[in-house]
């Protein structure tokens, strides 16, 4: 099915978010790009917040953001109530984000994985369906 897929990050993150979206129009989703256009230094804070504002306003049907350790936009992205950033360095780890977690955003480590690994964790968060359940019970719990 074909996806809207919001891609942002920082300079760190830049080279792979370039491929990612690549990778993505390759797979017939439509891709919405928050920035950075460089790989100049920036604040990811200024890339991440408007991306999570277009997951939280369906604007995207998933988020995918690329930093050089993942941990900033994480931390940034999940400052708003709607959004579930999961930070991911593995494929499995994408899989149960979306299959336990049911997140709406990937956050990927550039620096601290290839490039291979972030193509495969994309297309596994994508075609995982979150499961429901004894899991939305928990999803439920999670704002405060
Ligand atoms: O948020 C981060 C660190 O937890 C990201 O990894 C950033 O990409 C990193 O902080 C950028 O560092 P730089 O030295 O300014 O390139």
């Amino acid at each position: 099915m074909a996806l809207t897929i919001a891609v942002g990050g920082d300079h760190a993150g830049y080279a792979y978010k370039q491929n990612i979206i690549n990778l993505l129009q390759q797979l017939g989703h439509t891709v919405q790009d928050f920035g950075p256009n460089s790989s100049a230094s920036v604040d990811y804070p200024d890339h991440v917040h408007p991306l999570a504002k277009a997951i939280t306003n369906k604007e995207a049907d998933f988020g995918i953001l690329i930093c050089g350790s993942g941990n900033g936009v994480a931390i940034t992205a999940n400052k708003h109530p709607q959004v579930r950033a999961a930070l991911c360095w593995l494929p499995e780890l994408a899989q149960l984000a979306r299959s336990h977690n049911n997140a709406n955003v990937l956050c990927i480590p550039a620096r601290f994985i290839s490039e291979e690994t972030a193509h495969e964790m994309v297309q596994e968060f994508l075609i995982t369906l979150f499961e429901g359940g004894r899991h939305q019970t928990r999803v439920s719990k999670m704002t405060c």
